[in-house]
């Protein structure tokens, strides 16, 4: 089975600083990978060079097998690439419904328009209604979304991008500010996702990565220090050093 994603050599400079360097990952379909590794790791970078928010110094980026390397990121959003983007693309004065149907919009009508059926208001709504209740937002859905609590604005972003129906759905620290409760519901969450998308995961809680990771990637200095199971990683004494710390730590 080809990977569903492959980058060859990935680089990614900023003036002096090589943020990621030559990076081959591959990540096959149905995969939960988390990646993981201290601040400034180039874990952020790395995937906002898979997702097209910017250009590679050098490398390439392969989806499907196909070469989307100079592709602009909404045209990696058509093939299903969804990236749950920082806070700042949330509209803080629509409501969280509105900020969701705009992304359910945009699927709908590149549907319409790669001939599949007409853009519909009430799938519209249906589609929407579906994302927040998966993330747990539906009964918040007229508020305005400036107005959630910091954790609650990630899980909007999480909704948005449920409403792309993505292939491949990358979060980005989405557990940071949310409670124990949260993260418990978050991980069930995932879980869910991962029946109908692959999930790459950027995460710095280490019990939220153990529970839900297939594999681990271990990012440090821009490049992979190493990868493998949730078991591997932790025994793995290179990764210990850099950033778990002792085994017994969480
Ligand atoms: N736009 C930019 N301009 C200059 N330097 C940048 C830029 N973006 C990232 N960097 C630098 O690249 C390195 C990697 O940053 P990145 O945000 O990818 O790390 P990270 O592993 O995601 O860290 P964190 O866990 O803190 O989010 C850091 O040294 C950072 O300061």
């Amino acid at each position: 089975m080809s990977p569903l994603l492959q980058t060859r050599g990935l680089s990614r400079s900023f003036g002096g600083l090589r943020a990621v360097d030559s990076v081959d990952f591959s990540l096959n379909e149905g995969e939960i990978r988390a990646i993981i590794g201290p601040n400034g790791a180039g874990k952020t970078t790395f995937v906002s060079l898979v997702c097209g928010r910017i250009a590679p110094s050098a490398g390439t980026i392969l989806f499907e097998g196909v070469d989307v390397t100079r592709l602009p990121a909404h045209q990696r959003v058509k093939r299903g690439i969804a990236y749950t983007f920082q806070i700042t693309s949330i509209f803080a004065n629509l409501s969280v419904f509105d900020n969701v149907a705009l992304a359910a919009q945009r699927r709908l009508i590149d549907h319409a328009e790669r001939g599949g059926s007409r853009f519909s208001p009430a799938d519209l709504r249906r589609g929407v209604a579906s994302a927040l209740e998966r993330v747990g937002l539906a009964d918040r859905a007229e508020q305005a979304a400036g107005k959630l609590a910091y954790g609650h604005q990630r899980l909007l972003e999480v909704a948005m991008g449920l409403a792309l129906e993505p292939r491949l759905l990358i979060l980005d620290e989405p557990t940071q500010g949310l409670s124990d409760a949260e993260i418990d519901g978050f991980i069930a969450l995932v879980r869910d996702i991962a029946r109908t998308a692959t999930v790459l995961l950027i995460e710095h809680n280490m019990p939220v990565v153990m529970a839900l990771a297939d594999r681990i990637t271990v990012m440090n200095n821009g490049a992979v220090l190493a990868e493998g199971t949730p078991a591997e990683i932790r025994a793995d004494s290179a990764v210990q050093h850099a950033y778990l710390g002792t085994p017994d730590d969480d």
